[in-house]
């Protein structure tokens, strides 16, 4: 039993303790952090900027205002004064960034996404994310997305034919962020798992459900959840137990369709044709039967975890690009005509979707396509910006200078230095809109500019993955940039021949950034996500 002295000590010691620790964080760290000594913007004690750089009606012009002030590398603030954060535009360091095995995922982001995608990739590091990532690499060959390019077209056919009819009930505005996000959530079952949600037909389907709820949710979750995650095993509220209940159906279907899997492949290797099946999961599975290292292989639970990352990662992003595409050519009524003219041209090749390779080959034929989809990725990438710890102290290469805030400059070719525990901001967006980079009509949506490309733009000064930082690139970029791309082209080929798209009078679309960058309408944010455009039959636009 305590005696009221020996708790008023215990208390005292632990408030001590206490004071000691925030004293440390808030003062004395920030004293000798290498950062300080970086130029940037500064403001009062606890102001952040943290909205200003990720929040899209800013970061735009906030980045290119603070490039100018304090040059490419440079610091802001992040929850305070007190901390600390790296942003750069310099691509040296960079790539430096990106590609050292020193700098990974804030332990934060991979806790949060863990919840969702348990062991899946995203939440991996060092020895783990190298051969997770191994196993990953044969379902995102280039011929693996050939083959998936009949299962994008036919859902693409699914969804005009459903447009077809709404449009015969005299609907002629049609919110085409929620109707591609169902159609590609199909293409996506289909893709990665040869399942059919019938999501274009309605939303019943008890595994697109789950999938649908738990990312729903993951959007809504709180910072106090997401800092501190263990209050979702003491305490778990409705979104912690729905992303519960979800995992559970997503692990109950899951099982059996890997069993079944399994069995059709090992009779199918059986039989003197070898494994035809070509759907990503698999692909994952064969991928991981044959891993020469037989005493590392995922488990079922982990191959399902690969397949939420896949949905998680590949299936609203595509979604969201497609409609930001939508919307672009919305605004640039010219763009759009001259893209269906190239679509539908006498010489044009004839579209199927029955051949995998010429399927493939038809979309790759189509210059403006490509150039449209490039643009649209370039100016509306659905993930803003990527953060990277320093998991020890360490020298940034710069190409440029940095003049620190004692004078010092450190030349090109020299090192800024950066301490264990420092937070890197990659800014995705930023990288996208530099006009350094892209020219001065870098905000301006202008396909013909990947006609001829300024140098800055392109390998080696631009590592990007397809020419964009959409993707990044490294040992952690987006594996499935083939597949959006392929994915975005057969929705494009098959819609834009049958529709024309405009913006409703008086509407201004706003992009809102949560884990993805969406589109909502001004003045009706409260009304979510949604990008409501008047859409047109060709045939009634162009009466013969
Ligand atoms: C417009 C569409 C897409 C965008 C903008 C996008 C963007 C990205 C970015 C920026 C990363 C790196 C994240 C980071 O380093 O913090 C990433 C990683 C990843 N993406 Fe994508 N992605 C897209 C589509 C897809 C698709 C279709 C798939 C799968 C079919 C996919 C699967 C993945 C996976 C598995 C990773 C993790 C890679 C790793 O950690 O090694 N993505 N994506």
């Amino acid at each position: 039993m305590l005696t009221p002295l020996a708790l008023l000590l215990a208390v005292a010691l632990l408030l001590g303790r206490g004071l000691v620790w925030i004293v440390n964080l808030l003062v004395v760290l920030p004293l000798f952090d290498p950062l300080r000594k970086l130029p940037g913007p500064t403001g009062p004690f606890f102001f952040s900027h943290i909205q200003r750089v990720v929040d899209p009606d800013f970061s735009a012009t906030q980045h290119e205002e603070w490039k100018k002030q304090y040059g490419k590398t440079f610091r802001y603030h992040g929850s305070g004064k007190f901390d600390y954060r790296l942003m750069t535009f310099d691509l040296r360091a960079v790539s430096h960034i990106l590609m050292s095995s020193i700098y990974q995922k804030p332990r934060v982001t991979r806790t949060f996404l863990s919840t969702m995608l348990g062991k899946g990739i995203f939440t991996t590091e060092g020895a783990e994310h190298t051969f997770q990532r191994k196993i990953i690499g044969p379902a995102f060959t280039l011929q693996s997305i050939k083959t998936l390019t009949p299962i994008f077209l036919r859902t693409a056919e699914e969804l005009r034919d459903k447009w077809e009819g709404m449009l015969s009930n005299r609907q002629e505005t049609i919110d085409v962020c929620h109707w591609i996000s169902r159609a590609t959530f199909d293409a996506f079952g289909m893709a990665c798992l040869t399942y059919n949600f019938c999501s274009i037909h309605g939303e019943t389907e008890e595994l697109y459900l789950a999938f649908r709820r738990m990312f729903d949710l993951a959007d809504k979750k709180g910072i106090l959840r997401i800092l501190i995650p263990m209050l979702d095993k003491i305490w778990p509220d409705k979104i912690a137990r729905s992303v519960l209940e979800s995992r559970q159906v997503i692990y109950a279907t899951g099982r059996r369709l890997i069993s079944d899997k399994k069995s059709t492949i090992l009779d199918q290797k059986l039989s003197s044709n070898g494994p035809t099946e070509k759907d990503l999961l698999s692909l994952l599975i064969q991928s991981n039967i044959c891993n020469d290292d037989s005493t590392k292989t995922l488990s079922d639970p982990d191959l399902l975890d690969q397949i939420s990352s896949f949905f998680f990662a590949g299936s609203d992003t595509t979604a969201l690009s497609l409609s930001w595409c939508l919307y672009f050519l919305a605004l640039h009524p010219d763009i759009q005509t001259h893209l269906r003219e190239e679509l539908t041209h006498p010489t044009a090749p004839p579209q199927s979707s029955n051949s995998e390779d010429r399927a493939y080959d038809v979309l790759d034929s189509f210059s403006l396509l490509d150039s449209v989809v490039r643009e649209t990725l370039r100016l509306a990438p659905p993930v803003h910006g990527t953060l990277r710890v320093a998991t020890q102290n360490d020298l940034i290469p710069v190409s440029e200078p940095v003049v620190l805030t004692n004078g010092t400059v450190v030349s090109p070719g020299e090192h800024i230095k950066i301490r264990k525990g420092s937070i890197i901001h990659i800014p995705i967006e930023g990288l996208n809109f530099a006009k350094d980079i892209w020219s001065e009509d870098a905000l301006e949506f202008r396909p013909d500019r990947w006609n001829s490309l300024p140098p800055a733009a392109q390998p080696p000064h631009f590592p990007g993955l397809a020419n964009l930082m959409t993707f990044s690139f490294g040992p952690n970029s987006c594996p499935g940039y083939r597949f959006t791309i392929t994915e975005m082209k057969a929705f494009l080929s098959t819609i834009l021949p049958r529709f024309t798209f405009a913006l409703p009078e008086g509407q201004s679309i706003g992009k809102r950034n949560g884990l993805f960058t969406r589109p909502f309408v001004r003045g009706k944010s409260k009304m979510g996500v949604q990008l409501p455009l008047i859409v047109k039959r060709v045939d009634e636009c162009n009466p013969a």
